[in-house]
Formats: C-alpha cells, sequence, structure tokens
C-alpha cells in the first residue's frame, strides 16, 4: 500500500525543501488569512516553482469567492484546490467545473452522523480530506491540530479516494494508519515546533513514520474476501 503524503502549510524555502526531500507527495499553501500559515499568492507563486515537478502543489482555500480563486489559479498554478470551509456540494461541482482542477473536499468528522454526507461529495470532488471538526470557540476550520475518533471510518468504503488529518504527528500517525488503512495522510500543526512554523526534523521523522509502516496482513487478507481465523 503506497499512502499519498501532503505536507499543508508551508511558508519557507527551507521547510519546503526538507518535505520534497523526504518525499512529500502534496505540498499546500494556505490561503486563509486567519491562519498562521497564510501566504500571499506571489509568495505562493515563489513557493510553488520551488515544488513544481517534484510534488503536487495545493492551494488551500475557505468558502472562497470565484475571483479570489481565479487569482490564485492564475498566479500559483495550483495542480489541486481544496476547499476546506463550508462549501456545498453544489458549490465543489461548480468550482471544479469552473477552473478545471481536481478538488481536494474536506469535511469535518467528530461523530458518526458526520458521516452522511460523504457519498453525495464524493460524487463530485476528485478525493475527500476527513478532518477534525475544529473545536469549540476555534478560529480556524482545519489545522487545530485535534484528531477524531479513527474507528469512525471503520464502516467506510475500502475503494472511497480520500485522504485522513486531524492532529497527526510522527508519533501516532502508524496508529492511525493500522486503524483506517487510509490512502492518504494530511497533517500540518504535527509536524510544526509552534503555530505557523514547520520544523524540518518534524517533517522527515512523520514522513519515515508513514514510510516505514507496514500493514497488518491479515487486514489486507480479509480486505480481499479471505476468511481469517483466529
Ligand atoms: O493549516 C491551517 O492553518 C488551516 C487553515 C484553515 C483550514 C485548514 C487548515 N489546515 C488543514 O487542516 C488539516 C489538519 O490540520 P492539523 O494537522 O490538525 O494541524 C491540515 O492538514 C490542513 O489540510
Amino acid at each position: 500500500m503506497t499512502v499519498t503524503v501532503k505536507i499543508c502549510g508551508l511558508s519557507t524555502e527551507e521547510t519546503l525543501d526538507a518535505a520534497l526531500d523526504a518525499g512529500a507527495d502534496m505540498v499546500g499553501f494556505v490561503f486563509f488569512p486567519k491562519s498562521p500559515r497564510a501566504v500571499s499568492n506571489e509568495r505562493a507563486r515563489q513557493l510553488a516553482d520551488q515544488a513544481r515537478g517534484k510534488a503536487e502543489i495545493v492551494a488551500l482555500t475557505v468558502d472562497m469567492d470565484d475571483a479570489a480563486l481565479a487569482a490564485i489559479v492564475e498566479t500559483v498554478r495550483p495542480d489541486w484546490l481544496q476547499l476546506h470551509g463550508g462549501e456545498s456540494v453544489e458549490r465543489v461541482a461548480e468550482i471544479r467545473r469552473r477552473f478545471g482542477l481536481p478538488v481536494l473536499k474536506a469535511l469535518g468528522i467528530r461523530e458518526a452522523a458526520d458521516l452522511a454526507g460523504i457519498g453525495a461529495y464524493a460524487a463530485v470532488a476528485d478525493r475527500l480530506l476527513l478532518d477534525a471538526k475544529p473545536p469549540k470557540g476555534a478560529t480556524l476550520p482545519g489545522g487545530n491540530g485535534v484528531s477524531f475518533d479513527w474507528h469512525l471510518l471503520d464502516a467506510l468504503d475500502p475503494g472511497l479516494a480520500y485522504m485522513l488529518s486531524g492532529g497527526l504527528d510522527a508519533g501516532n500517525v502508524a496508529q492511525a494508519l493500522a486503524v483506517t488503512h487510509s490512502p492518504g495522510i494530511d497533517a500540518s500543526s504535527g509536524v510544526e515546533s509552534a503555530p505557523g512554523i514547520k520544523d524540518p526534523d518534524r517533517i522527515r521523522a512523520f514522513i519515515a513514520a508513514i514510510r516505514g509502516f507496514r500493514p497488518n496482513p491479515d487486514h489486507s487478507r480479509a480486505l480481499a474476501g479471505e476468511r481469517i481465523s483466529s
């Protein structure tokens, strides 16, 4: 199982290089002004040029209008648009159609009921990002360093195109993979030394923990429909 790894909220050449050298598949730039990781379009363009051809470039936006999205698409030339707000199913489909880019739609999860929208969003997005719902009073819709109960995903369609996020770091990501078998992993604050300050050592340790993860062979056999005796 090859896990797609995304490191989000990069804002310096040094930490971007750390992510690229460690083998990140996707790198994310945040265009949400309240975030300590926010970058301007021009700054993101410089970083994107550094990453282009080495990893897929993701522009993280929150309930953004078409004009602001168009400015990012034109200046930064991302490979993906991440929609991390309350965008409706119709709005996701519209953005995807208008900009001709694959869409990573974030959904906040806290309890089983939060999984109800997955099917409708999966029908219009190229990939889902299952993230923890922000804690009460949080000013950010993501990037809060909190996890949700990964066992909520036990009944998920194993073929669903999604990535897991929310409070993941080098110390817990193997357990997250063991529980969910997620095909993709995304982290921001778990690879930082302080909010908005990415740490090259933590980025390397995080990606090494993912690349070193070996799934339990019983799980793979069960997915293939084999009977597992105890
Ligand atoms: O990172 C941010 O600042 C951010 C701001 C607004 C929306 C989403 C944001 N981050 C995304 O949230 C996930 C989870 O973050 P964390 O690992 O729990 O800190 C992150 O991977 C980003 O995709």
